[in-house]
Order: C-alpha cells, then structure tokens, then sequence
C-alpha cells in the first residue's frame, strides 16, 4: 500500500533532551492515523518535523512521494495542517486568516470567497467571521485552525491534537468531517491523548513514549482484544503517585 507520509530515522535534540530518538513512520494512504503517547512523548515534534515545520536532526520524511525537505512545495501543496498551539495570525479575522491562506496557496479568490464561508458556516463560525482571531476562545482557535488546514482540499491532513478544547458538539462534528474526508480517499493522521476518539476513529495506531513508538499497527493489532487504554498503560509505565502525597491538600 503506498504510503501517503513516511519517516525514516527522525531524530531531534533540544540540548540535552533528546524529544525524538529516531523515528520511523508508514502511513497508509486512506488510514485515519492516530499517534498516541503522554506528556513530553515528542509527538508535536514528530508531526512538526513530518510537515516541514522543525528541521530534523537527522532523518528524511516524504509526503505521497515528494521528499518535505528537498521538494517542499511539492510536499506541501499535498498537506493540510493543523500544528500545535497557537501558530495564527491572530490579528486577523476569521474570515480573514482563511483568505490569507487560500491566497498563500495560490487559490481562487472566488473559490477561497465560497469554501471559506461553507467552513466558516461548518464549524458554527460564522457568527465569529469578524472577530479577531486573538479574542477566539481556545476551541475556536482549534476550529479555525482546522479550516486553514481543510481549505485546499489536501491529500493528507496532519493534525496536532484537532480535538483539545474543542466542545462535544463541535468535536462530533470534527469526527464527521474528517471520517467523510478518509471515506473520500483522504489520510488523516492526528495526535491525541483521548483513547476513546482514537479506538472510536483510527484505522491504525502508534505509542510514542520517550521519542520512540513502542507499538504500531493498526487498531486491532495495538489493542490486542485489550482495551487501547490497558495497552497504552503497560506500555508508556503506570502511575507511581497515587495521589496520597498531597496530605496538605
Ligand atoms: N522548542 C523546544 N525547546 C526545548 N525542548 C523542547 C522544545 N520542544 C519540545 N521540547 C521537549 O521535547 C520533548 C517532546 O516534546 P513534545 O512537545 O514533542 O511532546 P508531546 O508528545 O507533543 O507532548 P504533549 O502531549 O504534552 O503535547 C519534551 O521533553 C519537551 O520538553
């Protein structure tokens, strides 16, 4: 099957912290791909490094065949993305932050007009078209980000935790979209720390830990007629506090 990204020995040093100790990733063209892993795993990493964002140490990605590094616009015209936190234009409106990234795509601006207000009206942004992005609250940031990244209609959406903050009605809706975009022939590939969105959505999985995966497959290879959490558990180390230290509290 090919391989809609692939990563070959992604490595990444900050100082003496190695956030991600050589990595390599298959990600099947049409898989709604979920990367799990705790806090400090080197997901964001990982994924920012798969889209061009963060050079790597070392190591090489390729999006459906184009090398990230080497042939970026290639690569990137193929990717949509929504990266980590808040890296928008937050001066902008809503409105106005899509126009900015149909017309960096090089799009229509006819075309940007029309899907800008059917994702505006989508994601039940519409009424927040003239706010600054700065005055969203964290999951209408998520939501307008979601947008810029669905825009162009890529081939592979590469989504850095789409679910955080987002409320239940609006993250049900976000299961649709992105479950009608694989059903389309789109990948999607996402970090989450929610097993159940994962075991809910993902047609395969893998558990970062350390800046390693540590199991990788798919869904039903992970879990092994376990719980996905159970497996998520034993593997990245249980809890060692249980919560009887804070005496004081
Ligand atoms: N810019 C940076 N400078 C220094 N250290 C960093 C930087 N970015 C990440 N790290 C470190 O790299 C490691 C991996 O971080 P990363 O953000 O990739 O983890 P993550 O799995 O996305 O975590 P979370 O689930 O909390 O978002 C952590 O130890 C983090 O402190």
């Amino acid at each position: 099957m090919e391989s809609a990204l692939a990563a070959r020995g992604l490595v990444k040093r900050f100082e003496t912290v190695v956030a991600v100790a050589g990595i390599d990733l298959d990600v099947p063209a049409g898989s709604f791909y979920g990367l799990l892993g705790p806090n400090g795993a080197g997901k964001t990493t990982t994924l920012s490094m798969a889209v061009g964002l963060l050079r790597p140490d070392a190591g090489r990605v390729w999006v459906l065949g184009h090398d990230v590094w080497s042939d970026p616009s290639e690569a990137k015209a193929l990717l949509g993305v929504l990266p980590d936190g808040v890296r928008l234009f937050d001066r902008l409106t809503g409105a106005e932050l899509l126009a900015y990234h149909g017309l960096l795509r090089g799009m229509d601006p006819a075309v940007i007009d029309q899907r800008a207000r059917e994702l505006l009206d989508v994601l039940a942004l519409a009424s927040a078209g003239r706010t600054l992005v700065v005055d969203y609250s964290a999951g209408m940031k998520k939501k307008i980000g979601l947008a810029c990244a669905l825009l162009h209609a890529p081939r592979l959406l590469v989504l850095d935790e789409p679910f955080e903050a987002v409320d239940p009605v609006s993250a049900a809706l976000i299961r649709d979209i992105l479950q009608r975009y694989v059903a389309g022939g789109g990948t999607v590939i996402f970090s989450s720390h929610v097993m159940e969105v994962v075991e809910r959505l993902c047609s395969h999985v893998a558990i970062l830990a350390d800046g390693a995966i540590k199991r990788v497959g798919t869904l039903d290879e992970v879990r092994g007629g376990r719980s996905l959490e159970d497996v998520f558990v034993e593997v990245v180390g249980g809890r060692t506090a249980t919560g009887e230290e804070l005496a004081w509290l």
